[in-house]
């Protein structure tokens, strides 16, 4: 084999390297030109930057951001391109995936040419040199704005504003483990108003609906610390999950909800003695190291609420 290659002309030799050197030059222009098309149609923004926020490539895809101007993007440093508080949101994920080295993921906002602010959910990661140096950054953003607010929309209940069941659901056994893990107790809170079928029949169904929404307001008064959870599960059925440091602090909260529901004085006559609109409140306390699963702490919530009723009503119960 080598004896051949010794036979070679000097020339030849130097011809097929050209040859090798050319297929290699096309090949990579192959490439090139796909990776050029690839980046002008993915309906994604991808650029990289420098390590000082320099722009240094955009695809095209970046005309859809407002005051976005092609001709200075690359080049122009981040805080000079966006509004102060946005660059300043993209810039920290930027320096996170350098100095970390690794690939970040966040949501990140940016405004659209029709002046909408849009949600992306982009990975940020870093470029490495043949050292394995961190040189630049690359984003890659792809805009979930629609997808988060058909979610939001799936889990949210149109006329109070609240979260329905199905998120009420999704939300008790993680509130549950965290409580667990912060040793809290976790308290469920039922709500029902009393006897709305003959409000709805009296005042109608409008005014009805105006009554449910201000058992919202009550409930967002009361429960307005972080990680206070409110819902509204049924037709007149509302329910709150939050933890506290005892029995005493959620009665409290409870009765806060049935005042502030009472002292609107929103009129009931079929609701006596009270002749206002009032509500039942039935409590059911989770310690930390609870076994019970949802479907019984529930039923002890919905005994606690039947108890109010049969109690007279207005009432909060354990
Ligand atoms: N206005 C309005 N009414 C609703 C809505 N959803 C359910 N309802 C009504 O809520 C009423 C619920 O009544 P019930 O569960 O029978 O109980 P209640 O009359 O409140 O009686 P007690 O709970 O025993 O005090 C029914 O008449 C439903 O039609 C709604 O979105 N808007």
């Amino acid at each position: 084999m080598s004896a051949r290659i010794d036979e070679q002309h000097p020339l030849q030799v130097l011809q097929e390297e050209n040859f090798r050197l050319r297929a290699e030059l096309a090949a990579l222009r192959d490439s090139e030109r796909v990776f050029h098309a690839l980046l002008d149609n993915a309906p994604v923004l991808i650029s990289t930057k420098d390590l000082r926020g320099t722009v240094t490539m955009a695809n095209r895809h970046f005309d859809i951001l407002d005051g976005y101007d092609a001709a200075h993007f690359v080049g122009s440093n981040v805080f000079e391109l966006f509004p102060h508080d946005i660059a300043e949101q993209l810039w920290r994920n930027d320096r996170k995936a350098a100095l970390e080295k690794r690939a970040v993921h966040e949501e990140e906002q940016v405004y659209h040419t029709d002046k909408t602010l849009h949600t992306y959910m982009t990975v940020k990661f870093p470029l490495l040199d043949a050292a394995g140096e961190v040189v630049a950054t690359c984003a890659v953003s792809t805009d979930i704005s629609e997808a988060k607010a058909a979610r939001i929309d799936s889990v949210t209940d149109e006329l109070t504003g609240l979260k329905n069941r199905r998120y009420f659901n999704i939300r008790f056994a993680e509130e549950q483990k965290r409580a667990h893990r912060d040793q809290r107790m976790l308290t469920l809170l039922l709500i029902d108003v009393d006897r709305f079928k003959e409000y709805n029949d009296h005042y109608g169904h409008p005014q009805g609906d105006l009554v449910l929404q201000t058992v919202a307001d009550a409930m967002h008064v009361t429960l307005c610390r972080p990680g206070d959870l409110s819902f509204r599960i049924g037709g007149d059925e509302f329910a709150c999950l939050f933890t506290s440091n005892n029995v005493d602090e959620s009665v409290a909260l409870a009765e806060m909800i049935r005042d502030y529901m009472a002292a609107q004085q929103m009129p009931h006559e079929a609701n006596l003695p009270y002749g206002h609109v009032t509500l039942s409140l039935g409590l059911a306390f989770v310690p930390p190291d609870s076994e019970l699963g949802q479907g019984a702490i529930y039923e002890l919530g919905d005994q606690a609420l039947y108890r109010a009723k049969h109690k007279g009503r207005n009432v909060v119960s354990c």
